[in-house]
């Protein structure tokens, strides 16, 4: 692959970067980027990684390696990176997220812990913070009811592991941790995890320089959610060594104080990085309305002054932002119907471009008006159930081949699927990768002789889906993915994509249909805020801007402002804030809902001038 002179290289898809932005993408420095949303922090990360990939700034067979905090985001960045360089080159480009890294470190250096943190290799991880409180109880009641269950999961990972005891918390901690990794099979949280890979860094110069010597470059996005654990972890490994860092973040993005983000995350890494800060100024994801609006409330709700300047490409009168004010859910829900409807079938906007958003409780705010959309004719349905399945390299690996099996329009499905095999191989040359493609086709035809069926059921897509495991190889699947290393994790991940598919197909979809169901093509996604986060779309629709929702507003206003600045940060073209007079509570009783609480939010938003209140 021929090389690019820096000075020959330009961004791809020919997009004008900004001064600053040019600067970090070729500096040699660390570097915090600062900027509030849609400045193209992730873009500049993509671009940054093509910079160093076609100009060699990365050495091969140095790679790159980015972190971030939701597996969604990391698979959004691997396909940027993807799609604006070679593939050979986009190879190595490792994207994930703080979890899967440190379980990457444990998995492949577990070895070198001491004795006394050994663990089963077949280790379970807990998702469940109840399980570890029963772990406390069981050893020492009165100390596990001396704390809230908050306060107990935070000291159980606060420090870092391998302490000698120096006080009786700390020796039931330690005994806590013992008796979590002696168990049949060792059960282990991923901030435990964390925590074990910090000890295998900090415990093992060689590993550590290994790790270094892979890695000449390292990006952090949405740094401003960088907790005390991951900022520790991140450091074990890369603090010191000669590997350059890139980090990005917006403070008026900080949502995730209340999950542990470290609130000074950004001085520090200033500080002990030698890091240089940099600033952007544009805004490319709204119109220039929404623009305006989110630099009212940066000055006026958050107290800042860092503004923002929208895309001089756009038309200057774009953008547009509603609060409709509904008597009740019912009706709430039928306007929000119909306005979805004619989004869709007159203005043409594609489902996925609409979003509904709710702060909290999804099921509260949300849950009769998915079931009122999909009785009704429109896809709905809550992002979070089926996100974590469909993000993983794996899932996307085998919906991507059945799209090649079963319908060749999609061009790109072939790539996707070939980059996952091709991952498979460390180091493949230009004549193995052709090779690699020529075995791919003939597999694939050999697919789409064998299972020529007009009716499917979950025996039959079990084993097609088997048959695509089984070529790309199940020992490489595990040795290059080392979530998969887990027999029952690889198992359950195959049976959960078969029983999806399986009851789509069953709804009466072709089977393509129930492959675009699967990855939401025709579906209004439904989400969180905090799922939201570092996602676009052309309409946002946010469901119960009340103090109900906002219930946590007392105790973190700024926390809770930032939320609501991320949702209407999301929007590209159009904003929608919905308040009901009424809402039915957890147990179904109706409630009056009151703005009270969130006043500065509703007063802001009316002084701002650019705001349309209807009432409904
Ligand atoms: N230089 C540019 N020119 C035109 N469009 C751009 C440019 N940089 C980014 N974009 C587009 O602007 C949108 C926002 O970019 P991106 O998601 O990288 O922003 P961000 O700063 O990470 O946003 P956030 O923090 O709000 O998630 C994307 O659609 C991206 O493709």
């Amino acid at each position: 692959m021929k090389k690019v002179r820096i000075e020959d290289w330009s961004p791809a898809g020919k997009l004008n970067l900004e001064e600053t932005a040019l600067k970090v993408i070729s500096s040699k420095k660390n570097f915090l980027v600062v900027a509030g949303p849609g400045a193209g922090k992730t873009e500049l990360l993509a671009q940054k990684a093509c910079f160093l990939l076609q100009s060699n700034e990365c050495k091969y067979p140095q790679r790159i390696l980015a972190i971030s905090f939701k597996r969604d985001a990391a698979y959004n960045l691997k396909e940027r990176v993807r799609l604006r360089c070679e593939e050979v080159l986009s190879n190595r480009f490792d994207s994930m997220t703080f979890d899967s890294f440190a379980k990457l470190i444990l998995d492949h250096f577990g070895n070198s812990l001491p004795q006394s943190l050994n663990i089963d290799k077949d280790y379970l991880i807990l998702l469940d913070d109840k399980s570890v409180l029963e772990y406390y109880e069981k050893l020492d009641r009165t100390f596990r009811f001396s704390k809230t269950d908050k306060e107990l999961i935070s000291f159980h990972t606060t420090s870092k592991v391998g302490l000698d005891s120096h006080s009786n918390a700390i020796s039931i901690r330690n005994a806590v941790w013992e008796s979590m990794m002696k168990d049949k099979p060792s059960k282990l949280t991923f901030k435990m995890i964390m925590r074990l890979a910090e000890a295998i860094m900090t415990g093992n110069e060689k590993i550590k320089l290994f790790l270094q010597n892979t890695y000449s470059h390292i990006f952090l996005d949405e740094f401003q959610d960088a907790t005390a654990i991951q900022y520790e972890f991140f450091k074990s490994c890369f603090l010191g060594g000669n590997s350059q860092i890139t980090a990005v973040g917006d403070d008026k993005q900080r949502i995730m104080l209340w999950a542990g983000a470290q609130e000074s995350v950004f001085e520090d890494y200033l500080l002990e990085l030698s890091a240089e800060k940099a600033h952007l100024k544009m805004n490319f994801r709204c119109a220039p309305r929404l623009v305006a609006l989110q630099n009212y409330l940066t000055e006026h709700l958050l107290g800042k002054t860092d503004f923002s300047t929208p895309d001089p490409k756009r038309h200057k009168e774009g953008g547009e932002c509603f609060l409709w004010v509904f008597k009740n859910p019912d009706q709430e829900i039928t306007t929000l119907f119909s306005t979805v409807y004619k989004l869709i079938n007159e203005d043409k906007i594609k489902p996925r471009e609409i979003c509904i958003l709710v702060k909290q409780s999804l099921n509260i705010y949300a849950g009769d008006l998915i079931d009122h959309f999909n009785e009704h004719g429109i896809n709905a349905r809550d992002e979070s159930i089926l996100q974590d399945l469909i993000a993983q390299d794996l899932s996307q690996y085998i919906i991507h081949s059945l799209y090649v099996i079963f319908d060749k329009r999609w061009k790109d499905s072939k790539t996707i699927a070939l980059t996952f095999l091709n991952n498979l191989h460390t180091d493949l040359e230009q004549s193995q990768l052709l090779k690699s493609e020529i075995s791919f086709s003939k597999f694939i035809k050999q697919c789409q002789q064998k299972y020529n069926d007009v009716y499917w059921n979950a025996e039959r897509l079990g084993a097609v889906i088997n048959e695509i495991i089984d070529f790309a190889g199940r020992d490489k699947i595990q040795y290059f993915y080392p979530m998969y290393k887990s027999v029952k994790f690889l198992d359950e991940t195959l049976a959960d994509i078969i029983r999806e598919l399986t009851n789509l197909y069953n709804e009466d979809l072709g089977l393509i249909q129930a492959l675009e169901s699967l990855i939401g093509i025709e579906t209004v996604p439904v989400m969180t805020v905090h799922k939201s986060k570092g996602l676009e779309y052309h309409t946002i629709i946010f469901v119960g801007l009340e103090d109900g929702a906002f219930w946590s507003y007392q105790k973190q206003p700024d926390e809770d402002k930032c939320a609501f600045f991320v949702a209407l940060s999301r929007a590209k073209h159009r904003v929608i804030f919905t308040f009901s007079k009424t809402r039915k509570d957890r147990n179904g009783r109706i409630r009056n809902q009151s703005f009270k609480v969130i006043e500065d939010i509703f007063n802001e938003l009316k002084n701002s001038g650019l705001v349309i209140t209807e009432e409904k």
